[in-house]
């Protein structure tokens, strides 16, 4: 016995000295994390002269512990300490928290062949997203309850490459049964989405306002959000004049959606937000209204409820900034989108909305289908699929139109990190500071590329996207998320250590 133990003991020591080694030193022997990351050290440092913080663009250290940022430390006060680990030194280029796009349809499960979640956070991640919201539509079935939603996150499982939470939907079907929207937000769902018009999609109706009233005195509970599709179809003004109606001119698209369907739902919703009120029966829900199209009576209608202390936000997109009506060709239904994209003027506006801060926040709404169902060869703009593909291009697409506005690096941080964090409930996200999660991009904002096929994209259909063709400013070098370098010019980590976010 006492052999055997002599024998033994240096065993279990060499283990334990080996198990220590892998485990607890700063050296790039992790093998999980050599998978997960293009950079596979637990501490190391980030530097650049342009680290965008909360408290502005500094010069100096980022310093990255596990998951974690656990420090920051301008230029000016580094006395040499950063000698101690490993550094990534970017010069000039941008480092900024990395992007949280609440508002993105990865059709995963169920529609894979549309999008899914290996393709679909790739792109993600090569586009510096760190975080995607995932809506619960166009996968199948959609995520309506507690069961759906475990799917979903079963399909996330070991194929993201970035972190992803999820929406779950408000429908006719759940709306008014309390215990199945408690499962579902109990099983994770960050907040609920709704429509107000069709949604295209047959297992996911439209709602009322009495719908949402329910809903939302459900999530004060939960103190989360639901997110508006705010369009609600007037008759009366979308139907077309003979002779105006050729289904391949966008013209025509345009006037079977006009502002008058944003208007109508908004000034329902307003009817309901009021609950959200401090003292209101639903106190502590939230409520957004997603890619506002309209910048006239809509916003106006918005800013109102603002100011009455209703907790309402709203969201634009890119394509709603980079693109007007007028420039749409006969049969390129590339642009097809609901609501519609409008005018120039309306565009102008909705920039001047955004940088007076009317507009709170972008996301990509990425609703991406098969080619097909965009019906090239027809062009027939009233029969094909609504939905623009540009998860990938958002940040260059924003910078290359805002720096025309004199957008800076500080507002597309707001914008597109720290409050679509905020909307979501993720503390630990959108901002580059001491205890946060290591969720970076970094970018060289004078850098110009073409979206032609030379470019790496990894959006499952590259050719459905509005923006190839286009010339942007704005790439993407690195992307971090949880500290892991998941994206490094044109390569991705082998493994998708993405984590799912689910509410607690
Ligand atoms: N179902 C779906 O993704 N619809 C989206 N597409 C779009 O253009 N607007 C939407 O709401
Ligand atoms: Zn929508
Ligand atoms: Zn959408």
């Amino acid at each position: 016995m006492d052999y055997l133990q002599l024998r033994v003991l240096p065993l279990l020591a060499l283990l334990a000295s080996l198990i220590y080694f892998f485990y607890f030193q700063d050296s790039p022997t992790l093998f999980e994390r050599s998978d997960c990351s293009l950079f596979p050290y637990n501490h190391y440092w980030i530097i650049s002269k342009r680290i965008v913080t909360p408290h502005g663009v500094i010069s100096g250290a980022v310093e990255v512990k596990e998951e974690k940022i656990v420090s920051i430390i301008k230029e000016e006060d580094w006395h040499g300490n950063l000698k101690k680990g490993q550094i990534i030194d970017y010069g000039e280029a941008v480092v900024m928290p990395g992007l949280i796009d609440v508002h993105a349809h990865l059709n995963d499960p169920g529609r894979t062949e549309w999008e899914g979640f290996p393709s679909g956070t790739r792109a993600a991640a090569a586009g510096g997203i760190t975080t995607l919201i995932d809506m619960p539509l166009n996968n199948f079935p959609s995520t309506v309850s507690a069961e759906t939603l475990k799917l979903k996150i079963d399909a996330a499982e070991k194929n993201i490459y970035v972190d992803v939470g999820f929406w779950g939907g408000l429908v006719p079907e759940n709306a008014f049964d309390a215990n199945s929207l408690e499962a579902l937000l109990s099983a994770g769902a960050l907040g609920l989405k709704s429509f107000m018009c069709p949604s295209g999609i047959n297992d996911f109706p439209m709602t009322n306002s009495s719908h949402i009233k329910e809903g939302l005195s459900i999530l004060a509970k939960y103190r989360r959000p639901l997110l508006v599709h705010a369009e609600i179809p007037q008759d009366s003004e979308s139907h077309l004049e003979d002779g105006e109606n050729d289904p391949r001119s966008y013209s025509t698209y345009l006037k079977t959606r006009p502002p008058s369907w944003e208007e109508a739902a908004i000034r329902e919703l307003l009817t309901v937000s009021k609950d959200t009120r401090i003292g209101g029966p639903a106190e502590g829900a939230h409520l957004h209204v997603v890619h506002l199209s309209d910048a006239g009576s809509s916003l106006q209608l918005l800013k109102e409820a603002k100011s009455n202390g209703d907790s309402v936000t709203v969201e634009t997109c890119p394509h709603y900034l980079a693109f007007s009506a007028e420039e749409i060709k006969d049969g390129d239904t590339r642009f097809k989108c609901a609501p519609p994209i409008r005018d120039a003027a309306n565009k102008e506006r909705l920039w001047t909305a955004l940088l007076e801060g009317d507009i709170d926040m972008l996301s990509s709404d990425h609703s991406p289908s098969v080619p097909d169902l965009k019906l090239f060869d027809e062009g027939n703009f009233l029969k094909a699929w609504g939905g623009i593909s540009s998860l990938q291009f958002v940040l260059p697409v924003t910078w290359s139109h805002g720096r025309q506005y004199g957008v800076t690096l500080e507002q597309l941080a707001l914008w597109w990190s720290e409050r679509p964090a905020k909307l979501a409930g993720q503390d630990l996200k959108g901002a580059i500071a001491v205890g946060n999660h290591a969720d970076i991009t970094v970018w060289e904002p004078n850098v110009e590329f073409e979206l032609n096929n030379d470019l790496p994209v990894y959006l499952k259909h590259p050719s459905i996207s509005a923006y190839m063709g286009s010339k942007l400013s704005g790439k993407v070098m690195s992307t971090f998320v949880r500290g892991n370098l998941v994206y490094k010019e044109g390569k991705h980590a082998p493994a998708a250590c993405g984590a799912p976010i689910l509410a607690t």
